[in-house]
C-alpha cells in the first residue's frame, strides 16, 4: 500500500516521552525516582521525498524521537503516524515502509558473508525474486560492493560494512530510510561517495530521507531542510539558509585590493580584518552578496574578490546557547 501522497509522510504532534529513573542520592537510602523529560512538544511533518537533517546536541533527543518513528518506543503523549501507520502499534507492516542504518550498530550477521544476509533480508521481507535480484544488483553496483559480496562482514572495513548495511535496509523498497551518523568513522573519499549515493536513490526512487549526524558536512551535501532538537524539543524548522540567518551568522567577503588602503567603507558591510592590500569584510549570511561586491567595485581599485561561507558549526552552537 502506497502512503497517501496529500498527507504528510511523517506526521508528529506533540511527542513527548519520559523516562522514570531511579537515582542515589549521597546521604539518602534507596533510590530516588526521577522522571526525565527526553522529548516534549515536538511537531514535525516530513512530507515524501524530502531529505531531512535531524541534529541536536548530545543527550538532545534525537536517538529517543527516532525511535519512536520506528516503532521501538511507545510515545508517553502526543501522536506520531509514519505512512499512516501508528509505529508502535503496527510496528510489523511498518517494518516493510522503513528502512534504518545505525553507524554505530551493524543490523548484518557477523559471521555470514555479505551475500548470505542479503539473501536472508530476502526471506524475512518476502521480497520478490526479481525485484530482489534487480535491487540487490544496481546497489553493489552503486555502492561497489562486488568484491566484497563473499566475505564475512566480521572481516569487511567500517566503510565496506556501512555500505552492505546501506544495502540491506533497501533491499525492500522502504519509502523512508533513517540514517543514524551514517558517515561516522569513514575517510573523506568514502564519505562523498555515499552522500553521492544518498542524492542519487533520492533523485531516482524518491526515498525520503531523515538523517541523524554530527556532521554537518553530511547535512550541507544532503538536505534541503534541518530540523534542530535541543532539550527535548525543536528549536529549528527550516532551510540550511534560513538557520545561518536564525543564528545570527555573518559571510565575508574577502577583498584584495591593488594597493594597501585604509578600511573599506561601504554600505551593508563592515572591515573585520586588514593585512596588507588584502580586507575581510562581514555581512549579514541572508543578505545578498551582489550590492557588497558593487560598492567596492565601484569605489576602489580590486585585484581579487572571494566569498567565505559561514562556518554552520558556529551557527548551530550560537541555536544551542540561546535555547539553553
Ligand atoms: N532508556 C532511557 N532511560 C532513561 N533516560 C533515557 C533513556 N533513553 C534516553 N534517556 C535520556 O533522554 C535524553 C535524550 O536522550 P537521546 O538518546 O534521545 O539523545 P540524543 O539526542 O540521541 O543524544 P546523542 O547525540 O548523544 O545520541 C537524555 O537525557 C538521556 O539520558
Amino acid at each position: 500500500m502506497a502512503a497517501d501522497p496529500s498527507q504528510p509522510l511523517i506526521d508528529v504532534r506533540d511527542l513527548e516521552r519520559t523516562f522514570d529513573v531511579r537515582r542515589r542520592v549521597e546521604g539518602r537510602r534507596g533510590r530516588l525516582r526521577e522522571s526525565v523529560r527526553a522529548v516534549h512538544d515536538l511537531t514535525f511533518s516530513v512530507d515524501a521525498g524530502e531529505m531531512v537533517g535531524y541534529i541536536g546536541p548530545n543527550g538532545a533527543g534525537k536517538s529517543t524521537t527516532i525511535k519512536m518513528l520506528t516503532g521501538i518506543l511507545v510515545p508517553t503523549g502526543g501522536r506520531v503516524s509514519v505512512a499512516g501507520l501508528d509505529p508502535s502499534r503496527d510496528r510489523v507492516p511498518l517494518a516493510r515502509r522503513i528502512g534504518v542504518v545505525f553507524g554505530q550498530r551493524s543490523t548484518l550477521w557477523w559471521d555470514l558473508p555479505l551475500r548470505d544476509s542479503f539473501d536472508l533480508l530476502q526471506k524475512m521481507y518476502r521480497i520478490a525474486p526479481a525485484r530482489y535480484r534487480e535491487n540487490l544488483d544496481r546497489f553493489v553496483d552503486l555502492l561497489d560492493l562486488g568484491a566484497q559480496l563473499d566475505t564475512p562482514v566480521r572481516q569487511l572495513s567500517l566503510g565496506q560494512r556501512m555500505r552492505g548495511d546501506i544495502t540491506a535496509a533497501l533491499l525492500h523498497d522502504p519509502e523512508v530510510l533513517y540514517l543514524d551518523e551514517p558517515t561516522i568513522g569513514l575517510d573523506v573519499v568514502s564519505k562523498g561517495r555515499l552522500r553521492e549515493f544518498l542524492r542519487a536513490l533520492n533523485a531516482e526512487r524518491g526515498t525520503t530521507l531523515l538523517l541523524t549526524t554530527h556532521d554537518l558536512q553530511d547535512i550541507e551535501a544532503l538536505c534541503d531542510r534541518v530540523i534542530v532538537i535541543d532539550h527535548g524539543t525543536s528549536v529549528y524548522d527550516g532551510s540550511l539558509a534560513g538557520l545561518h540567518a536564525e543564528g545570527g551568522s555573518s559571510r565575508t567577503l574577502v577583498v584584495d585590493l591593488v594597493d594597501e588602503a585604509p578600511p573599506i567603507v561601504v554600505p551593508g558591510a563592515s572591515v573585520r580584518r586588514v593585512e596588507g592590500p588584502r580586507q575581510w569584510l562581514s555581512f549579514p549570511a541572508d543578505a545578498s552578496a551582489a550590492p557588497v561586491v558593487a560598492a567596492v567595485a565601484a569605489a576602489y581599485d580590486v585585484a581579487d574578490l572571494s566569498i567565505q561561507e559561514p562556518d554552520i558549526e558556529d551557527v548551530i552552537r550560537e541555536l544551542y546557547s540561546r535555547g539553553g
